[in-house]
């Protein structure tokens, strides 16, 4: 054995674990956080039909740019900011003349978004943005007047879900919270302490359909009599996944998925009261929009696209709106193929007489 003291003074150094040419974890992707940065790398992911991390990919843009009609100098609402990929869009058709309000609930992605499009030279002369619910479209409409049109692209943007601190996903480890505005309500994690079975087997089934609701809503409530408080998104995962043990093997994997993310749907749609605050909207929506104003709603379960269509009906049969359209337009085949978030969208519109 050397141990001479220059052998002695060097210091054992750990070989540097390999961790492979892809990115793991969602902090890893740094490459795909900053997509103004690396263009070539975001175009390759989203060619591949995937979106990119730090990113959201808007739904339906040609149609909806073509029902709306928007021309310089008119007032508008985009009432889902997100990514601002829509907004974006209805900016370059107001060609700054006119203005843009822009609604979000999240107070984490909203100030990315406006820092983005005011870096693009989007200032407040062409739009204002407000961080609140678009259940407050009447107070807004104070401010802006009536609106030409309006947008709504409901739900969840991919920067959201793909974030794992939010726990909007059972696909990575996080905090079971499920806000859009995490400063305010109750946290998923929270919520199911307060719920009976009953309740909860109720809220799966309307919420998401879920055809195991009652052996599910068995496990996660007897789990927390138990004493387990459930607070991370892989907890509640492995119950739901514990209780469905008794599907056969061939397809309890798959079954086991579709489940996880029906119970996460429904969840994120009781935690951030989702159907309360749309039927709000939509009751108020006709006193927003001027003569011959334009609304369009993006929507992605069946339960969404129920409200926006018996809304939009009642006011047509009422002669407050001149026409709605008479079946959901649904995103092209090549959309659905490249952007498979597109896949469960339905967009209806409806005209103000
Ligand atoms: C599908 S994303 C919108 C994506 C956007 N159209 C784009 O092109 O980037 C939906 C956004 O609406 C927000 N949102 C959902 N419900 C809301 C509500 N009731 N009021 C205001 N914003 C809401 C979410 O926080 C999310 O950022």
């Amino acid at each position: 054995m050397n141990s001479s003291p220059d052998n002695q003074k060097k210091k054992h150094k750990r070989r540097v674990r390999y961790s492979g040419t892809h990115p793991k974890a969602f902090h890893e992707k740094y490459k795909e956080l900053q997509p103004e940065k690396y263009a070539d790398d975001v175009n390759k992911i989203i060619q591949k039909g995937n979106t990119p991390a730090g990113m959201h990919r808007s739904i339906c843009v040609n149609e909806i740019l073509e029902f709306l009609q928007i021309t310089p100098g008119q007032v508008g609402l985009d009432a889902t900011l997100g990514y601002g990929g829509h907004t974006l869009e209805m900016l370059k058709c107001l060609d700054s003349k006119g203005h843009l309000y822009a609604l979000d609930v999240d107070p984490i992605e909203l100030p990315r978004t406006q820092k983005r499009l005011e870096g693009l030279g989007y200032g407040s002369d062409i739009i204002t943005f407000k961080q609140t619910n678009f259940s407050n479209i009447d107070q807004v409409v104070l401010e802006s007047g009536p609106l030409n049109f309006i947008l709504a692209d409901l739900g969840v943007s991919s920067m959201q879900i793909d974030n794992p601190e939010r726990g909007f996903s059972y696909k990575s480890d996080g905090p079971l919270d499920l806000r859009l505005n995490p400063n305010k309500g109750m946290s998923a994690s929270d919520r199911l302490k307060t719920m009976e079975q009953d309740e909860l087997e109720g809220m799966l089934m309307e919420n998401a359909d879920e055809p195991h609701a009652n052996v599910i809503s068995h496990a996660i409530i007897d789990s927390i009599k138990r004493g387990i408080d459930i607070t991370t998104t892989t907890q509640l995962q492995q119950i739901i996944e514990e209780a469905l043990h008794f599907i056969p093997e061939k397809t309890r994997k798959e079954d086991v998925k579709k489940s996880c993310q029906r119970c996460f749907q429904a969840l994120r749609i009781d935690v951030n009261s989702e159907y309360e605050v749309l039927y709000e909207f939509l009751e108020k929506l006709p006193a927003t929009l001027a003569k011959g104003g334009r609304v369009a709603i993006l929507s992605f379960h069946s339960g969404e696209d129920r409200l926006i269509k018996k809304s939009f009906q009642k006011f047509y049969r009422e002669g407050i709106y001149s026409d709605i359209a008479p079946k959901p337009i649904r995103p092209t085949a090549e959309e659905c193929y490249s952007n498979s978030r597109a896949r469960s969208t339905k967009l209806r519109w409806a005209i103000k007489a």
